[in-house]
């Protein structure tokens, strides 16, 4: 395979080399469930499905995981703080479970709307609740972590590669860190494994240390092992997640004594105003109300004109603008379809060529650590061209302009599901076209050619269409059956 990525743990780019010869294991972080999903929660999913789609195009088996945290992660990202569902519940009287279902599916709606393959496997935390106690006993038992009041934390002064992949110095750590309220750790770096509900707490399961929940990190490390295996290909997530949620993804399994992720994938943020969209913070804005009024594809296109390692600041204007480009490219696309059906048998040599250029600078692209910008760029190199060669081409050259528009535009970016490419009336256009035939009938009968306006009648009354005149002038209403 010609595909390099950087990989946050080398901190360098290299190949993407599969362990296991035709087969790729991914795990990518899932969001938490508790509030309906911003643009920030779609540009990862965007990213990663461009990468399994070009795994899929080049003949991989890809098992794609992907979790759902309905559990254990807490208000300020450490061990402190209220589950952030459970809160959740309370605000919206619900049960938390009601809260997890609730906007587990709204994320979903969105991810379908925006054209994203479904995960292989979608293991939600709550749902593995037996994995995380195994590799916590597991832990207990290598002296890697310890029990306080019910609570089990990782010792972090156990696990020398600390660190690692944030490149983060554990002095430089230790000094930073807050002297928590409840002095039960060890050493502040130290994080929780499990927790010990305290009473009234909602969520909770029996443990071997008494009533309590895990923590947010050893959901991924339990369930990535569990679908993926031991030394599976990639694990990705937001740039936010690096550190601490995977520093401490690794440290639990490795400690554990199991062979982690080969390499690292983090996409960096989609900001709004400068600061990173989040809704923690409020600074905003939803998937839904972006997807209610504009094509989800031309979204996914904004999405994939930043490199994936790059900020994307979102902007209005910078949606209306790749809303232009992306009309620009779906247009040329359903010309090639279009002349394709009447254009003479034969190829056309340039068109070939222009062809054979748009694939080569597509594919070393997206080989290239995955830059969908450069990608795109390459299809809009090849648009001058083909509007030069489309009123002579031939059918074949045509045929596989069709095909190469395919293959790289929905096989791969899943920028072009059939949906867009059906040019289907719709309804306004529907109504306009009645009145006005109603319009042309209502000028025949004046001009008393009522031959004319009887036909206009009788025509529409085929279609379904019944017309009755009234003292206000003639309405229409469609057939009831
Ligand atoms: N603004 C953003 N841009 C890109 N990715 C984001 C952004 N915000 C969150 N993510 C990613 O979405 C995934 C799910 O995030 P999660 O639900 O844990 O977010 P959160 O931290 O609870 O919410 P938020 O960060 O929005 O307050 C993670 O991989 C995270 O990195
Ligand atoms: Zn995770």
């Amino acid at each position: 395979m010609g595909l390099v990525i950087y990989d946050t743990l080398a901190r360098r780019k290299v190949p993407f080399e599969p362990a296991v010869p035709g087969h790729v294991g991914i795990y990518v972080c899932g969001p938490t469930v508790y509030s309906d999903p911003h643009l920030g929660h779609a540009r990862g999913p965007v990213v990663y499905d461009v990468l399994r789609r070009y795994l899929l195009h080049k003949g991989y088996k890809v098992r794609f995981v992907s979790n759902i945290t309905d559990v254990g992660h807490l208000t300020d990202d450490a061990d402190e703080g209220e589950d952030k569902i459970v809160r959740r519940a309370k605000l919206e009287r619900l049960e938390p479970m009601e809260v997890a279902d609730k906007y587990m599916w709204s994320y979903f709606d969105a991810m379908q709307a925006l054209n994203v393959l479904r995960p292989s496997i979608t293991p939600r935390a709550t749902g593995h609740i037996p994995e995380m106690l195994e590799l916590t006993q597991r832990l207990l038992e290598r002296g890697v972590a310890y029990e306080r009041k019910g609570s089990v934390y990782f010792r972090v002064r156990a696990f020398p590669e600390y660190g690692k992949l944030s490149g983060k110095r554990l002095e430089e750590l230790r000094a930073g860190a807050r002297v928590e309220v409840r002095e039960e750790k060890e050493d502040p770096l130290d994080f929780a494994l499990w927790k010990a509900a305290e009473p009234g707490h909602i969520m909770r399961w029996k443990s071997p240390w008494g009533e309590g929940y895990p923590g947010w990190h050893i959901e991924c490390t339990a369930m990535s092992l569990k679908y993926l295996g031991e030394g599976f290909d990639l694990h990705a997530g937001g740039i936010d997640l690096q550190f601490p949620h995977h520093e401490c993804e690794i440290a639990q399994a490795e400690a554990a004594g199991f062979r982690f992720a080969r390499h690292w994938m983090h996409h960096n943020h989609v900001l709004l105003q400068g600061e990173k969209m989040a809704k923690s913070t409020g600074n905003l804005v939803l998937l839904h109300d972006l997807l209610k009024a504009h094509e989800p594809m031309a979204l996914r296109f904004y999405l994939l004109q930043t490199h994936y390692r790059s900020p994307m600041d979102f902007t209005w204007e910078g949606l209306e603008a790749a809303k232009r480009g992306y009309a620009r490219l779906l247009q040329a696309y359903r010309e090639v379809r279009g002349r394709k059906k009447t254009a003479p048998p034969g190829t056309t040599p340039e068109l070939e060529r222009a062809l054979d250029a748009l694939e080569k600078a597509f594919m070393e692209a997206i080989e290239d650590d995955l830059s969908t910008p450069e990608a795109l760029a390459a299809f809009f190199t090849f648009l001058p061209e083909l509007h030069k060669l489309l009123p002579e081409a031939k059918g074949e050259s045509l045929a596989r302009a069709e095909a190469v528009f395919h293959t790289l535009g929905e096989e791969i970016l899943g920028i072009f599901p059939e949906r867009v490419l059906e040019e289907k009336l719709s309804g306004p256009l529907l109504e306009g076209l009645i009145e006005l035939l109603l319009e042309l009938r209502e000028e025949a009968r004046r001009a008393k050619d009522y031959e004319k306006s009887d036909r206009i009648r009788e025509r529409l009354r085929a279609l379904g269409v019944i017309v009755e005149d009234t003292k206000e002038g003639p309405k229409w209403r469609l057939e009831a059956v």
